[in-house]
């Protein structure tokens, strides 16, 4: 695991947390929008923002879903930002009262990608480190750039050996 691991930190993330944080997203977004405080869509980054975005659209109680499709890390190696499958264009035109909702902000590359596709759009993550910080206009929890968050979904419980055990 260490070598697979070269950040110092890793911010380890619950079902129950980014539950608990996703809600806080969706409750600071309420009434923000555009069109009487209502927002016309959640879009979701797949596949991180999918999470997020289902549980900011049921707070919400916006029906309209869609999702775009960037790619821009394999595992933890950064590669160019591209866009592998978008949204309805007729429903977003220039993201004019969309929120596009990702589950962090790293580098910034991925959201300043989607922002130059949809200038007019909100874009809100759960957590987000300062370099991305300038491409995200509402999150719930900031890291430091050398924290590595692990998601719910990319871990699984396992036995640990005990501490007296340990070499
Ligand atoms: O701010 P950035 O440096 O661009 O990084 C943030 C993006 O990277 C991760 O997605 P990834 O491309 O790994 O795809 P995934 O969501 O399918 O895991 C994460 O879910 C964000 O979308
Ligand atoms: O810290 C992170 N955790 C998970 N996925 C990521 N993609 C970019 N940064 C991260
Ligand atoms: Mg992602």
């Amino acid at each position: 695991m260490t070598e697979f691991l070269p950040h110092e930190k890793g911010f380890h993330v619950s079902w129950d947390q980014i539950h608990r944080d996703s809600r806080a997203l969706a409750w600071r977004l309420d009434g923000h929008g555009p069109d009487d405080g209502a927002w016309k869509a959640v879009v979701a980054i797949t596949r991180g923002g999918m999470a997020p975005a289902m549980i900011v659209a049921r707070e919400l109680d916006i029906r309209t879903v869609d999702t775009i499709s960037v790619k821009s890390y394999d595992n933890q190696d950064r590669t160019e930002a591209v866009v592998l499958k978008s949204p309805d264009a007729a429903m977003m035109g220039d993201g004019s009262g969309i929120l596009v909702v990702d589950d962090l902000v790293d580098s910034g590359k991925t959201l300043e990608l989607v922002r130059s596709l949809y200038p007019k759009a909100h874009f809100a993550t759960v957590y987000a480190k300062p370099s991305g910080r300038p491409q995200v206009d509402t999150f719930i929890t900031e890291v430091s750039q050398d924290t590595w968050i692990f998601f719910p979904w990319d871990m699984a419980l396992q036995y640990v050996q005990p501490y007296r055990g340990k070499d």
